[in-house]
C-alpha cells in the first residue's frame, strides 16, 4: 500500500456503531455513561469527517438482572453475561451488514460479548488487547472479582478448564486461541495472570518491551506473533487506560507509566493502512472521575486516537468531497 498517499484512507467506508454501556464489570458506577459521553464529545461526527459511512446501531439493552448473587469473589455474573450474549448479537449482525464495527462501552467486560460476536463471522480474526492490565483472569485467580479483569479468560479455548461453570453462563462458549491474542501497553499483571501468559507462551508486550524497541517495533512484533502472513481480520481491544493517565483520566484503574497519544497514534495509523481493522472497542471510559477537565481531556484523548483508526492521518489528507 502507498503510505505516502494523501487521500483518506477508509474513504467511504462503511462502519456500524454499536454502544455497549455495561458497568458491572467493575465497582465504579459511570462507564455505563461511557458511550453517551463519547457521542456527546462528538465521536462519530468526527468519525464521519475522515470518510466513515456510519450506521449507529444505538446501545445494546441491558436490563438489570436483581438478585445476582456473587459467584465465590466474583461479582454480577449473571448481568455480565445477559450483557454479553446481547452484545455479541448485536456486533455479528453490524459485522454482517457494514463489514465493520466500532463498539463503544462501557467496562472491559464488553470485550466478551464483542469477541464473541466477531468470531462468529470471522472466526480467524486476531485480537490486539491494547491495555495497562492483561485482563485474563479466572474467577479462581481474581483478587478482586470484578469481570472487567477477566474477559480473556472466558474467550480463549485454552483457558476452558480452568473457568468453573459460572450461573448464567450455559450459552457462553470460548471462541478464539490464545494465540490469537496479543497485547501491547501492559504494566499492572497479576501473578495469575503472568502465570497464565507463561504457561501458554502468550505474546504480551509490557511498557518495558515499547521502551526497548519503540512502538514501531512492539507493534511489529505482535502482528507477526498473532497473524504472519499478515492476511487476517484485525479486532483492536482499546482499554483506554493503556494510554498514560494525563491523556486519559477518567477511567477507574488508571497506572501511571503509559501510552502516549502520540504512540496510540501510531498504532491507529498503521492498523488503519492494513485495511484488515474489522473492530475496535473503546473500553473504561468513566465520565464520574475526575473533574469536568479531567472528563473533557479523556474524551478529547480517546476520540482523537479512534479518528486514527478509521482514516485520520497525522500527515494531512484531501478530503474526497
Ligand atoms: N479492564 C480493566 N481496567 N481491568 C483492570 C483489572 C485489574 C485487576 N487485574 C483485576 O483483575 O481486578
Ligand atoms: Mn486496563
Ligand atoms: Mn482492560
Amino acid at each position: 500500500m502507498d503510505k505516502s498517499s494523501t487521500s483518506a484512507i477508509g474513504t467511504c467506508r462503511k462502519l456500524g456503531v454499536v454502544g455497549i454501556p455495561i458497568s458491572k464489570g467493575q465497582r465504579r458506577n459511570g462507564t455505563e455513561k461511557g458511550p453517551q459521553t463519547l457521542r456527546d464529545g462528538g465521536l462519530l461526527e468526527r468519525l464521519r469527517k475522515f470518510g466513515c459511512e456510519i450506521t449507529d446501531h444505538g446501545d445494546v439493552t441491558l436490563d438489570c438482572i436483581d438478585d445476582d448473587i456473587p459467584y465465590g469473589n466474583v461479582k454480577n455474573p449473571r448481568n455480565i453475561a445477559m450483557g454479553s450474549l446481547r452484545a455479541a448479537d448485536v456486533v455479528e449482525k453490524c459485522l454482517r451488514t457494514e463489514g465493520r464495527c466500532l463498539a463503544i462501552g462501557g467496562d472491559h467486560s464488553m470485550a466478551i460479548g464483542t469477541i464473541m460476536g466477531h468470531a462468529r463471522v470471522q472466526p480467524d480474526m486476531v485480537v490486539l488487547w491494547i491495555d495497562a492490565h492483561a485482563d485474563i483472569n479466572t474467577p479462581l485467580t481474581s483478587d478482586s472479582g470484578n469481570m472487567h479483569g477477566m474477559p480473556l479468560a472466558f474467550v480463549a479455548e485454552e483457558l476452558a478448564p480452568f473457568v468453573p461453570p459460572l450461573p448464567g453462563w450455559e450459552g457462553i462458549q470460548p471462541c478464539i486461541k490464545v494465540e490469537q491474542i496479543a497485547w501491547i501497553g501492559l504494566r499492572d499483571v497479576d501473578p495469575g495472570e503472568r502465570k497464565i501468559i507463561e504457561k501458554f507462551g502468550m505474546s504480551a508486550f509490557s511498557m518495558h518491551d515499547v521502551d526497548n524497541n519503540g512502538i514501531k517495533g512492539i507493534l511489529k512484533k505482535a502482528l507477526d506473533a498473532v497473524d504472519p502472513s499478515g492476511t487476517k481480520p484485525i479486532h483492536v481491544s482499546f482499554d483506554v487506560d493503556a494510554m498514560d493517565p494525563t491523556h486519559t483520566p477518567s477511567t477507574g484503574t488508571p497506572v501511571g507509566g503509559g501510552l502516549s497519544v502520540r504512540e496510540m497514534c501510531f498504532i491507529a495509523e498503521e492498523l488503519a493502512l492494513t485495511g484488515r481493522l474489522t473492530m475496535l472497542d473503546i473500553a473504561e471510559v468513566n465520565p464520574n472521575i475526575g473533574d469536568p477537565k479531567d472528563v473533557s481531556h479523556t474524551v478529547s484523548s480517546t476520540i482523537d486516537v479512534a479518528t486514527h483508526f478509521f482514516g485520520h492521518r497525522r500527515q494531512g489528507f484531501v478530503p474526497a468531497n
